[in-house]
């Protein structure tokens, strides 16, 4: 197969490529982006691969940038905004399921492709736009087929994480698990507990975010893989919750874990804790906190003006894709309405401050505090004008 016109990512690369090859080396496009080239998918990154060693490489450039040199990889700088480039890599034995105990530098790209996680992954293409394809990955794009490359069993003990990546994208591109992949996936899903909970949390929020979230996760259930995440096999409810209510991708990473806690039906408290066994940031930990508690509510009833205002309207989008996935009906025009129309949206909008309550004569203490909360409760409820000379003479009759 030969492809006639490439996206301009790779005519930007191409005089990389070019280069290798008038040195005397072999240079390839690989990976991600020849799979989802042949998708007719926009591209987030170019990889490219040559038979010559790193310090061949950087011989050839003028600026190279050491990224990854232990395992053969150099940034290019001559070249638009710099692409990464790795040496066929022959690896040799895993001893702990994430990474091999050694690289070996070859100069054979069958060496390296077939080392590679899936069929789909190991398509290389050159400059000319000739693809290269040792392992029918193009039968198994054509099919929509995730199949590892030659024995599923090594693939997944080369790196356990893979079997994640199967499942995203799975859901990511719609496409089906080969049975024999899967049940590999089955027989090694206990190897998941080897991997960092940060690697395992890329991939499950993929899934989430993937365009046919079922594709994704109905594998991930099946096999098992979902009860060696971290915390999830104490919901077995909420996972079938999933399972039988997901249908749409989930718009983002809040939803994706508001969608979680709520099926789970976390208190805020246990929100906090699961978010942190997740090793996700403290700012979203925050959003998915508001948000579920605001998605738990939708499922049962309106939400309260006070509430609105102290969700957001991020995490109240969030809150209402949750709900009604769970089964709650779909209230996102009224809720951005009425969101929109709140008098203010955040305490900086009072018109008054604290230092303007001491200047009228109220002490400062916790009892300010508590004036300042009322007015702003009492302005969020449209019961008081956001106006200094109202909301200071309202402070003073209270105090
Ligand atoms: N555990 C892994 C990770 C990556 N790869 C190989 O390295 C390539 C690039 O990896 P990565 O960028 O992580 O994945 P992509 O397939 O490019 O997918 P994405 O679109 O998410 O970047 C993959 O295509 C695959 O050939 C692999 O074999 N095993
Ligand atoms: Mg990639």
């Amino acid at each position: 197969m030969k492809l006639e016109e490439l996206p301009i990512e790779f005519e930007q690369a191409r005089p990389v490529l070019q280069t290798l090859e008038s040195a005397g080396f072999e240079a390839y496009f690989v990976g991600g982006c020849v799979r989802d080239t042949i998708l007719g998918k926009p591209l987030h990154d170019v990889d490219i691969a040559t038979s010559a060693y790193p310090e061949e490489v950087k011989r050839l450039f003028s600026r190279t940038v050491d990224t990854g040199i232990d395992h053969g990889t150099v940034m290019i700088l001559d070249h638009g905004t710099g692409y990464e480039t790795t040496t066929f890599r022959s690896e040799s034995t895993y001893t702990d399921f994430r990474r091999p105990d050694e690289v070996t530098f070859v100069r054979d790209l069958a060496e390296d492709l077939k080392r590679r996680d899936f069929t789909i992954n190991a398509l290389a293409m050159k400059e000319d736009g000739t693809v290269i394809d040792l392992f029918n990955g193009l039968a198994d794009l054509e099919h929509h087929v995730i199949r590892a490359v030659g024995n599923p069993e090594e693939r997944f003990h080369e790196d356990a994480l893979r079997m994640m990546r199967a499942v995203r994208f799975a859901s990511q591109l719609a496409f089906n698990i080969e049975p024999e992949t899967q049940q590999a996936i089955k027989d090694n899903a206990a190897l998941l507990t080897k991997i960092a909970v940060e690697r395992i949390q890329v991939e499950l929020i993929k899934l989430l975010t993937g365009k046919a979230p079922q594709m994704g996760w109905s594998p991930f259930m099946q096999t098992n893989l979902a009860t060696y995440c971290p915390t999830f096999a104490a919901y077995p409810a909420g996972l079938s919750r999933i399972s039988n209510r997901l249908t749409q991708a989930c718009p983002d990473e809040l939803s994706a874990w508001t969608l979680l806690a709520t099926a789970f039906q976390l208190t805020s408290t246990e929100t906090a804790g699961f978010m942190r066994t997740w090793k996700t940031s403290n700012v979203l930990n925050q959003a998915v906190v508001l948000a579920t508690k605001a998605a738990e509510t939708l499922l049962q009833e309106s939400l309260a003006t006070t509430m609105l205002y102290r969700t957001g309207r991020a995490n109240l989008l969030a809150a209402n894709f949750v709900a009604h996935e769970l089964g709650a009906p779909d209230r996102q025009p009224e809720l951005e309405q009425a969101y929109d129309e709140l008098p203010i949206k955040t305490k900086k909008e009072l018109a008054i401050t604290g230092r303007d309550l001491i200047q009228t004569g109220i002490q400062p203490g916790p009892q300010l505090g508590q004036i300042l909360a009322n007015l702003e409760q009492q302005v969020v409820l449209g019961q008081i004008a956001n106006d200094p000379t109202q909301l200071l003479a309202a402070a003073k009759q209270t105090d």
